[in-house]
């Protein structure tokens, strides 16, 4: 069985989810339980390993949990790692306990992988904003959830403000609210919080007056697929600070593996970007039972009945407003529209769906 700490449930109670089959998984994956790009391809390798120390169909195993979200290239490729392994194992000649061995193998391979990924990304990322940024103490923005609530180690954007906060260099973490589903003001704070970072929330839509005033110094984010050109699908609400950051000369920086970029996919509008549903939008939905007596998943209408929401979960930042892109191989800017393939290529890594 696979064990998954239920995200949804956070901040309030740390519970666990036991997922003994594949569709639970899925069902895990679709509800947010488990999340974020680096964790999806963990999760998936792992739900690979499960469905083949079940018993069940390795290949519909493999093929409902690749597609149970769109956007994340990292779900498809830890799921491909692990189905690959098994069969490698199988026609080697091992019989099916030793083909389930071997995807388990590998999906552990590639959680320890993207612990080492965290570490590297968050040395590249704190020299990186040492160069870009004045010294005196940094203000940070970061929208979304990327720590190490998505990662095999400590993060992505989330594992450079806490390497910039142990080294005493972290003025104040600003962390969007990130609606509809609220992953910065329950996960990124929750983080925050237990790692004593100087942390302060704001909606989604106060970010503009935060730049206005001159209180952020550089942006954060960490991505879900990153195309060829590099373009940065990343949460909803990480193109309009992209924007902002612009307008207002502020770094704008991703930080992502390199088993985030897609050279499959040409560029932004060729990424498939997850619609969901209405109810995220027009219900503000109780995560989790407060101290109130709400019933956990409670939805409570804040829109007219009926109202149809447009909700997509993420968006496309357009290469030319990322100032760099911070992977575990070493910082590229994808302004100049080289660089990519090489890291990717040096990388342990890499993405196998990269045609480099
Ligand atoms: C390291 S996480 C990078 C992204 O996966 C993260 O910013 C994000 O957008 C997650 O979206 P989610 O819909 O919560 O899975």
């Amino acid at each position: 069985m696979l064990v998954i700490l239920d995200q949804t449930r956070l901040p309030a109670e740390e519970v666990e989810l036991v997922c003994t089959d594949v569709p639970v998984l899925v069902e895990a994956i679709r509800s947010l339980a488990v999340r974020g790009a680096p964790l999806l391809g963990i999760a998936g390798a792992y739900g690979v390993a499960l469905a083949a120390a079940r018993g069940f169909d390795v290949d519909e195993a493999a093929e409902s949990l690749a597609h149970a979200r769109p956007t994340a290239v990292n779900l498809g490729y830890g799921v491909r790692r692990a189905a690959a392994a098994y069969h490698a194992a199988a026609k080697a000649g091992a019989d099916a306990q030793g083909a389930a061995a071997a995807a388990l193998a590998e999906a552990r391979a590639l959680h320890r992988e993207d612990a080492e990924a965290s570490e590297r990304m968050a040395a590249h990322g704190l020299a990186l904003l040492d160069e870009l940024l004045p010294a005196g103490g940094y203000r940070l923005l970061t929208h979304c959830n990327t720590g190490a609530l998505v990662s095999g180690g400590g993060g992505t954007a989330l594992a450079v403000a806490a390497a910039v906060h142990r080294v005493g260099q972290l003025r104040r973490l600003w962390v969007d609210e990130t609606r509809p589903l609220l992953q910065g003001a329950r996960l990124t704070a929750y983080e925050a919080g237990r790692a004593g970072m100087a942390y302060t929330l704001l909606t989604d839509n106060a970010a503009g007056s935060l730049f206005a005033a001159g209180e952020v110094d550089a942006v954060l984010i960490g991505a879900d697929r990153i195309a060829a050109d590099g373009s940065v699908a990343n949460k909803v609400g990480s193109y309009p600070l992209a924007v902002l950051a612009r307008y207002h000369h502020v770094p704008f920086v991703v930080v992502a593996p390199t088993s985030t970029v897609d050279l499959g996919t040409a560029d932004g509008a060729s990424i498939e970007i997850e619609q969901r549903p209405s109810h995220e939008v027009t219900d503000i939905t109780v995560p989790y039972a407060p101290a109130a007596g709400a019933q956990a998943g409670t939805g409570i209408p804040v829109a007219p009945l009926g109202t149809q929401a447009y909700n997509p979960a993420f968006d496309v930042t357009p290469p030319e407003l990322v100032t760099a892109l911070v992977t575990e191989a070493g910082v590229v800017s994808p302004v100049t529209g080289d660089g990519i393939a090489e890291l990717c290529a040096r990388s342990r890594s890499g993405n196998g769906m990269m045609s480099i």
